[in-house]
């Protein structure tokens, strides 16, 4: 049973993504954090005279807690590290909307293999150890930790179709404090290899309800822990037991996590399977499986009629850009579908992705998308068939080259971060809750301070200046940022965001809750 938490005060800078366009940068202030880990109160301290220090004093805090709770006993204060205020900042977890915990040991082996492959030569005999619970323990726990200490606050998780061992990931994921979705996977059919299939539909879905049993059972209102529908993908899964799942999703009010259109080979299989259906999508439809609590991971290769679908069922879309690249499953056009008004979120997809990191997966969007952005630009017509065309060749030169409609394409910081954070929270269904920094909200935040050295680096017997002039000798030991003292907050982010790694996230709280540090 985890300690009962104390009332806190953090104070430092806060930044975050309210808005997919906005980086909002809250410089010295304090957030209080009550015993239940919800925040009830934030302000802002006057600016200071020195530029360098962006934390309130303890006079500050002290009275600021003073004047509004009579007290400061009883009260913790946690600050961005003394001193270094300048470098680091308070953000909101990171939420991956789709991650393979079972998969966990098998990160960064996947060859040159393509999905179906890659299922039956890595995926499959991996998960199929996982009927031991002592197998079980080891795999989970060390996922678990890992994605905890890359930031990752909420994770949406595959575990395997054993119910002892997914039950054994609930209860992993309560000890140690991370939120999280469970999902039982379900592959009833004869595609799924005789060591890791379902028995029948209807055991799947006994099966489903045994896992959901459970979780009601450790957290019965679900404030950590909740449990998620989860067929493995049409390839897996017969039609009854779809139906059975929809159906069960329908009693339960609960969300449902599966793939969808990941990868061109699986979207023949799928049409092979279920001739009579106009497309993937359209299957999950029939069985009752497009809900505004479906996340579908993928999606690379959606038709514009199934796009209109998802739109009109409120599902979600998790895009896992490094296992699309990682397997070689196509760049999914996430400008296209936020163009067309659906929820997105970001996964890592682990082992189909080689990161447990959502701040990578971030990364990856972000290069994604300039990868279709220079693809589009590569296909518009060439100069000389316009001129045949009679268009005027200096003007179409300007207009190859105009940046505008390329750099449309392209994913921003901000964007990246928003659906790292608070898109993944409204595709889960709880952006009210987590993502942000607003009161009501739940403290659910990650410390991130850069340049770990520079503070060593800065002697006082003249050796800075003959460092400034040869370069860090020892490159690295500052962690994997470097700053220069010249970075505005936006930059700094931009810095995190493509050179940032699991250095950079010094603490991990969930509801309030200290999870990771980094010592
Ligand atoms: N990436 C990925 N796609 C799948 N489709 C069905 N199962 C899987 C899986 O485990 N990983
Ligand atoms: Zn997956």
């Amino acid at each position: 049973m985890p300690l009962p938490l104390k009332r806190t005060i953090y104070t430092g800078t806060f930044i975050s993504t309210p808005t997919p366009t906005t980086l909002e940068i809250l410089e010295n202030h304090a957030i209080a954090v009550d015993e239940h880990g919800v925040i009830i109160d934030r302000i802002a301290f006057p600016p200071k005279r020195e530029d360098s220090v962006l934390s309130p004093s303890r006079d500050e805090v002290v009275g600021w807690v003073e004047r509004n709770w009579g007290t400061e006993d009883g009260w913790e204060w946690v600050r961005v590290g003394e001193g270094r205020e300048g470098r680091g900042w308070w953000f909101p977890g990171f939420v991956d909307t789709h991650i393979h915990a079972s998969q966990y040991p098998n990160v960064g082996i996947f060859g040159k293999s393509t999905l179906l492959d890659w299922l039956n030569t890595y995926t499959f005999p991996l998960e199929s150890s996982l009927s031991s619970l002592t197998i079980a323990r080891r795999v989970y726990s060390s996922c678990v930790a890992r994605t905890l200490s890359h930031g990752t606050t909420t994770a949406s998780y595959f575990a395997t179709k054993h119910v002892a061992s997914t039950n054994l990931l609930a209860d992993i994921c309560m000890q140690k404090g991370q939120r999280a979705f469970i999902g039982r996977v379900c592959m009833d059919n004869d595609l799924n290899p005789d060591y890791l299939r379902d028995e029948s539909p209807e055991q799947a879905v006994e099966d489903t309800k045994a896992t959901i049993a459970h979780i009601d059972s450790v957290d019965p209102n679900h404030a950590l822990i909740t449990p998620i529908i989860t067929p493995r993908f049409v390839p897996s899964c017969s039609s009854p037991l779809l139906s059975g799942l929809g159906a069960l999703a329908k009693e339960s009010y609960l969300p449902i996590q599966t793939h969808l259109s990941e990868n061109t080979s699986e979207i023949a299989l799928v049409r092979r399977q279920f001739p009579t259906h106009n497309s993937y999508s359209h299957v999950y439809d029939t069985h009752g499986l497009l809900t505004p609590k479906t996340v579908l991971a993928h999606c690379v290769h959606l038709s514009p009629e199934e796009r209109i679908l998802l739109k009109e069922r409120r599902s979600k879309i998790s895009h896992c850009p490094v296992s699309n690249t990682s397997i070689s499953s196509g760049l999914c056009p996430v400008r296209v579908l936020l163009d067309d008004g659906i929820d997105v979120g970001l996964g890592t997809d682990v082992s189909g992705g080689y990161s447990a990191s959502i701040l990578v997966a971030a990364r990856e969007a972000a290069m994604v998308s300039r990868t279709l952005a220079a693809l589009i630009a590569e296909e518009e017509p060439q100069s000389e068939e316009k001129d045949q065309q009679g268009v005027d060749p200096d003007k179409e030169l300007l207009a190859k080259h105009s940046t505008s409609a390329k750099d449309r394409k392209k994913l921003s910081v901000e964007e990246c971060l928003y659906l790292a954070t608070k898109g993944g929270a409204k595709c889960l269904g709880f952006e009210q809750r987590v993502g942000g920094f607003e009161v009501g909200m739940e403290w659910d935040a990650q410390l991130v301070e850069l340049d770990d050295a520079a503070e060593d680096g800065a002697d006082e017997d003249g050796e800075e200046e003959e460092e400034e002039e040869e370069g860090r000798a020892d490159a690295g030991a500052a962690g994997p940022v470097e700053l220069w003292g010249r970075e505005t907050w936006g930059e700094m982010v931009a810095k995190w965001l493509f050179c940032g790694d699991d250095r950079n996230t010094k603490k991990v709280f969930v509801r309030g809750r200290l999870v990771h540090e980094r010592r």
